[in-house]
């Protein structure tokens, strides 16, 4: 379990995570979402212990981050930050198996069997077994992001911290990581902390999420209690539509472009022009896209 009080922290003199209270138990799906610059990375970055806290405590399983040594913290918290530089060309094996640092000892560190075969189970999984010896540069931005996230799944953690995990994946593999996660998050009671942009995605994954603006928790709780119209709008700046996904609990936003918006910011609805058994013909505002077919 994690146990956040009153994080306090940022980079200069004013603070980005301003006095934020939080807990995430053990196998949940945790959701961090916010608009740019809202502080998701930095509130990482103090939970992580790559910041220094100005005020308050993590508490990761009843022991306040500080007090793990750096090895044992690396076991029990692996993060994926949201950009990865790479100077030197390692391979992907190599790439991953330096995750497994935290578990190697002595001067040479050669991986042992039990590192090769979680290596091995995590390369299966994250499908990256027929490029293992290829060098990261020789890869596309997805296929790097997959690597760097396996690099993550071989330390083994209690907790993964993902920011923005999805960065660079098609839906496809977006869809399989995210499901992978959850799997883990269900079966491994493996706890899962994702910073999200796309709030569709957020709410279909998580258990909760955390809405975070200047610094500060605006709401917190099941996704259909933060997925709320005048909530986001207000946060994002934007006009938005909010609805049930026909077929999944998780309720689900479109946005709604200006052009569909009256002079009241209301949506036009689009007029029914046809409707037979097979399609259904609407026109919506003329100017842009005369006929939709549905
Ligand atoms: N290294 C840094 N030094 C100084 N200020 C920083 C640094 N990193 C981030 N900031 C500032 O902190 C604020 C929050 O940044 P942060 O990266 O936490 O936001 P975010 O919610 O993750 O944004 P995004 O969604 O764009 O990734 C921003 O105003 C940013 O300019």
């Amino acid at each position: 379990m994690i146990e956040v009080t009153n994080m306090t922290g940022g980079y200069e003199t004013k603070p980005i995570v301003d006095h934020v209270d939080f807990q995430v138990n053990r196998g949940e799906f945790f959701g961090v979402v916010g608009p740019n610059g809202s502080g998701k990375t930095t509130l990482f970055k103090l939970m992580s212990g790559i910041l220094p806290l100005w005020e308050g405590e993590v508490v990761i399983d009843r022991k306040p981050l500080e007090h793990y040594p750096r090895k044992q913290l690396a076991r029990k918290v692996a993060t994926l930050p949201q950009v990865q530089q790479s100077f030197f060309s390692y391979n992907v094996y190599e790439t991953v198996m330096m995750g497994r640092y935290a578990y190697q000892s002595g001067f040479f560190k050669q991986p042992t069997e039990r590192d090769k075969e979680v290596a091995e189970q995590v390369l299966e999984q994250t499908g990256l077994t027929d490029m293992y010896s290829l060098p990261l540069d020789h890869l596309s931005g997805g296929e790097r992001q997959r690597v760097y996230l396996a690099q993550a799944l071989v330390q083994e953690p209690d907790i993964l911290l993902l920011d923005e995990p999805t960065n660079y994946l098609d839906f496809s593999y977006q869809k399989q990581l995210l499901d992978e996660l959850k799997q883990l998050s269900l079966t491994n009671h493996l706890t899962v902390v994702s910073i999200f942009h796309d709030l569709n995605i957020a709410s279909l994954y998580c258990d909760r999420l955390l809405l975070i603006d200047q610094g500060q928790i605006t709401q917190i709780g099941k996704p259909e209690e933060v997925m709320q119209k005048p909530l986001l709008e207000r946060v994002y700046h934007s006009s938005i539509d909010v609805h049930a996904n026909p077929t999944l609990s998780s309720p689900q936003m479109n946005l709604l472009p200006d052009y569909f918006l009256d002079k009241t910011r209301t949506a036009i609805k689009p007029e029914l022009v046809e409707a037979t058994e097979e399609k259904v013909l609407v026109r919506t505002p003329s100017c842009l896209k005369p006929f939709h077919q549905l």
